[in-house]
C-alpha cells in the first residue's frame, strides 16, 4: 500500500472513465454483430469468452431444481432472509403520485408509473454473484416492474451458477438468459432473437460491462457505469487495525482495479493496519487479485485532524466508507459524498453488501457527488399532470401569451388567446 502525508490525492486524476477508451472499440464490434447476427453472435461470444458451448441461451428450468439440491439448506433460508431485508428497505423508497387542485378548479400533479422492461445484470466472470440478483431485481418488483430479465455468464461448468438461479427463483425472476459481457448488454439493448429488448439495463459489471452500458446508452436507460469495489475507512487510534485490514481486503478481493484506502490521524494504526494485511491476504482464496488491487490502488493516507481526514474523505467521494473513531455521531453530518455510510465497529462493509437492506450498487469513482446508489426510483419515471379550468384560463391566459410573444413564438400565444373570452 502507497502511504500518503503531504495530502496530494493526485491519483484520482488516473481514474474515472479514462480507462474506457480503450475497451470502446472492442465493444462497439461486440455490439455491431449483436445487432446483425442476433443470437448466433451471443452463442459465438460466450464460446470466445466464457469458453462454453451453449445449446440454447434459456437458463434450464430442471436447473432450478438441481441449485436447490446442491445448495445448503441454511444458505436458502439466508437468501430469504437478506431478501427480506433489502425488500423491507426499498418498500420505505416508494415514491407517490400525487395531485392538487386549486381555489380556480386547475390541478397539478404527477404521477408515478414504473418501467415496462428491465434488465439487470448480475456479474459472474471470477465469482458468481447471488447477492446482486436480489440488489438488482428487488427494487425493481418493489416499483412494480412488470418485466424483469436477468443475465448473467455461465460459469466455468458450462452452467449460469446455482447460487444465482435460486436467489433468482426466491424472488420469482423467470426470465433467465445465460449471457454476459457486452454481448449480454448489447442483447437487452437492441434485441435478438430469443432476448426481446428491455427500457433500461441495470447492474454491476466488469469494464467490457460497463463500456458497453456506456454505448448503448440513448436507446436504453441505464442507471450508472460502475465501476470497480472501493472502500474508504476513516479511523482514529480507537479502531481495531486486525478488523480494519479485513474490511478494507473486503473489497480488495473484487477486483485488481478495486480501490483500498484508509484515512487515518495515527500513524501507528496505519503501520498496524498495514501488517494485519500482510499477514491476512495469504490465506484469501483471492489473494492475488486481493494483492494486485491494494499493490497498485490501496492508500494509507495521513491526516492531521478529523477536519482534515473529512477534508479527504469528500474529496474521494467513496462508493463505502466506513467510520470507525471515537465519536462517529459527530462526524457523519460532515460526510457530504459517499455512496453508503457504515457507522462504527461494528458495520463492517459486508453488511451492507449482503443482508442489511440498502442496495450495495452504488455510485464509484466519485460519482458520489452527484449520484445514488440503485433505489426504487432508478426503476419509476414520473409525468406531470396539468388540467387548467375556465377560470384558471381566464386568469393566466394573458400572461401565458405574452411569455410566449417574447420568445417568439406567435403560434403558442394563438393557442392560448382562442380560450380567453373578451
Ligand atoms: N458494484 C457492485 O455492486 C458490484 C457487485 C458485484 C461485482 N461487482 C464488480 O463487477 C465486476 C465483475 O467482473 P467479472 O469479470 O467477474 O464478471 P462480469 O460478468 O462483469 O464479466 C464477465 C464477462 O466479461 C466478458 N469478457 C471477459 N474477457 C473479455 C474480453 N477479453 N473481451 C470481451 N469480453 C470479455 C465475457 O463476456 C464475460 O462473460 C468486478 O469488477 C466486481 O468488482 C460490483
Ligand atoms: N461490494 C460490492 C459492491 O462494490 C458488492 C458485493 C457483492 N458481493 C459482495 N460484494
Ligand atoms: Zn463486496
Amino acid at each position: 500500500m502507497q502511504w500518503i502525508e503531504n495530502g496530494d490525492l493526485s491519483f484520482l486524476d488516473n481514474r474515472g472513465m479514462n480507462g474506457f477508451l480503450e475497451y470502446e472499440k472492442a465493444v462497439r464490434e461486440i455490439i455491431a454483430k449483436v445487432r446483425v447476427n442476433g443470437d448466433k453472435a451471443l452463442l459465438s461470444y460466450t464460446k470466445q469468452f466464457d469458453h462454453v458451448d451453449l445449446e440454447t441461451l434459456h437458463a434450464d428450468s430442471e436447473h432450478i431444481a438441481t441449485a436447490y439440491r446442491d445448495l445448503p439448506g441454511t444458505f436458502i433460508e439466508v437468501i430469504k432472509e437478506a431478501a427480506g431485508n433489502i425488500r423491507s428497505f426499498h418498500e420505505k423508497q416508494k415514491p407517490d403520485s400525487w395531485d392538487v387542485t386549486h381555489a380556480d378548479g386547475s390541478r397539478l400533479g404527477q404521477r408515478v408509473t414504473p418501467l415496462d422492461a428491465v434488465g439487470v445484470y448480475v456479474p459472474g466472470g471470477t465469482a458468481a454473484y447471488p447477492s446482486s440478483v436480489l440488489m438488482g431485481a428487488i427494487p425493481a418488483l418493489v416499483a412494480g416492474v412488470k418485466r424483469i430479465v436477468l443475465v448473467s455468464p455461465p460459469q466455468k461448468n458450462g452452467e449460469i451458477s446455482d447460487g444465482v438461479l435460486a436467489a433468482a427463483n426466491e424472488i420469482g425472476i423467470k426470465e433467465i438468459y445465460q449471457v454476459g459481457g457486452a454481448q449480454a448488454i448489447a442483447a437487452l439493448a437492441y434485441g435478438t432473437e430469443t432476448i426481446k429488448p428491455v427500457d433500461k439495463i441495470v447492474g454491476p459489471g466488469n469494464i467490457y460491462v460497463t463500456a458497453a452500458k456506456k454505448e448503448v446508452f440513448g436507446t436504453v436507460a441505464i442507471d450508472s457505469l460502475a465501476g470497480p469495489s472501493e472502500i474508504v475507512i476513516l479511523a482514529d487510534d480507537s479502531a481495531n487495525p486486525d478488523w480494519l485490514a479485513a474490511d478494507l481486503l473486503s473489497q480488495a478481493e473484487h477486483d485488481p482495479l478495486s480501490m483500498a484506502i484508509l484515512v487515518t490521524t495515527s500513524k501507528s494504526l496505519g503501520k498496524a493496519v498495514e501488517s494485519h494485511i500482510q499477514k491476512q491476504v495469504r490465506s484469501l482464496p483471492r489473494a492475488e487479485i486481493a494483492k494486485k488491487s491494494l499493490d497498485d490502488f490501496g492508500k494509507i493516507i495521513l491526516v492531521e485532524d478529523y477536519d482534515d481526514g473529512i477534508k479527504t474523505v469528500n474529496k474521494l467521494a467513496p462508493e463505502h466508507l466506513e467510520i470507525v473513531v471515537t465519536n462517529p455521531e459527530q462526524i457523519l453530518p460532515e460526510v457530504r459524498h459517499a455512496g453508503a455510510i457504515f457507522i462504527g465497529a461494528y458495520s463492517s462493509e459486508p453488511v451492507g453488501d449482503y443482508f442489511a437492506g440498502p442496495n450495495h450498487i452504488i455510485p464509484t469513482n466519485r460519482t458520489a457527488r452527484y449520484s445514488s446508489p440503485l433505489s426504487v426510483e432508478s426503476f419509476v419515471k414520473r409525468s406531470s399532470i396539468i388540467q387548467y379550468s375556465f377560470e384558471a384560463m381566464q386568469n393566466n391566459g394573458r400572461k401565458i401569451a405574452e411569455f410566449a410573444r417574447y420568445e417568439g413564438l406567435e403560434a403558442h400565444a394563438r393557442a392560448i388567446e382562442k380560450r380567453i373570452q373578451e
